[in-house]
């Protein structure tokens, strides 16, 4: 179990409104991802889930049950937060076993509850250490550990990744992946990183400013962005927006992902000058600039010998384009 609905919930801090009415579900057994930009609202919905915010208006409800008057603890959801929060004077195996402990789990219960999450987080050798003699990865491995013994119905992730390194962060989100697999608890993982968000969500939540602006699989998101918002949000580099009018098209903007746009020296639909240009080995991202259109990403495999200042011709990939009108909508 583990079933998770919101209904028109809404939170004020004093008279500001920075949840505006959210309504969503969420399957039991689901790994749901909160993305959208800074401040819009992700971490305070996801702590109302957690009880350690109060709701202002609507409702919250666990495998059926309102819970908005419910404390945190007695909410059956364990929470892995961007700092790690363990207890520095005890040792990973007391840290992890303290919340059974306090339950008044018996020693038994605990060392099987604590050996069955280390042996799935891999901390079997690092037990009997302290977290000031653990690395950042590991100490995170610790609270997830103590977030898995606990049992929940639902596990809550706030940017469980982001004080880690570049090589950590995928050695960890390849491990939540794999966790999520073996416990099949349902799971909602706040972020704004497009590759965790792409890779580990069954289903996506894109917000902005307090609101769902569209919920979906990553590939749906990816390929059926509802608005200019939510198509500009998932993918990176970003999409190019264009003037839908300079091509000859409904006012309005049209959108085309860096990998569909063609480049090259000879003839193409658009003349652009190239600005700039990143190798990244595997693939070269070229930035090119036209009067009208603006700044367009152009992504190619491989390595490539492009100039700054140099004129290129790029041409759309027209059955990969969507068109916005003018409020920004997608247009069917
Ligand atoms: N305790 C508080 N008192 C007043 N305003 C708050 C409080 N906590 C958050 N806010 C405001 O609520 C809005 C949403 O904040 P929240 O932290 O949920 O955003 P977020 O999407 O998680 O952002 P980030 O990605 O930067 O963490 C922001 O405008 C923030 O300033």
């Amino acid at each position: 179990m583990g079933a998770l609905e919101l209904r028109g919930v809404t939170k004020n801090f004093g008279k500001t409104e920075v949840i505006k009415g959210v309504d969503l579900t969420v399957n039991a057994g689901e790994f749901c991802v909160f993305v959208g930009p800074s401040g819009c609202g992700k971490s305070t919905l996801l702590r109302m889930i957690a009880g350690l915010e109060d709701t202002t208006g609507g409702d919250i409800l666990l495998d059926g049950r309102r819970v908005n008057d419910l404390a945190p603890a007695r909410r059956e959801l364990a929470m892995v937060f961007q700092t790690y929060a363990l207890y520095p004077h005890l040792s990973v195996r007391d840290n992890m076993g303290l919340a059974l402990k306090q339950a008044g789990a018996s020693r038994s219960e605990i060392t099987a509850a604590t050996d069955r999450a280390a042996a799935m987080l891999e901390l079997e050798p690092l037990m009997d250490r302290r977290p000031a003699e653990l690395s950042g990865g590991q100490r995170q491995r610790v609270a997830i550990g103590r977030a898995i013994v606990r049992r929940p119905k639902l596990f809550l992730f706030d940017e469980p990744l982001s004080n880690l390194d570049a090589a950590l962060r995928v050695a960890t989100r390849i491990e939540i992946a794999r966790l999520h697999r073996e416990l099949k608890t349902t799971m909602i993982y706040v972020t704004h990183d497009q590759i965790e968000a792409m890779t580990l969500a069954h289903r996506i939540v894109v917000m902005r400013q307090g609101r769902i602006e569209q919920v979906g699989s990553p590939m749906e998101l990816y390929n059926n962005p509802a608005n200019t918002f939510v198509a500009g949000f998932i993918g990176s580099p970003q999409m190019n927006f264009l003037d839908a009018t300079a091509l000859g098209l409904a006012p309005g903007r049209v959108g085309i992902r860096p990998e569909h746009l063609t480049i090259s020296r000879g003839t193409g639909e658009i003349p652009a000058t190239v600005s700039h240009i990143e190798k990244l080995g595997g693939e070269t991202l070229v930035y090119a600039r036209h009067p009208q259109h603006g700044m367009l990403t152009v992504r190619l495999f491989g390595e490539h010998d492009y100039s700054v200042d140099e004129t290129v011709h790029l041409t759309l990939h027209r059955e990969r384009m969507f068109e916005f009108d003018p409020a920004g909508k997608r247009r069917t």
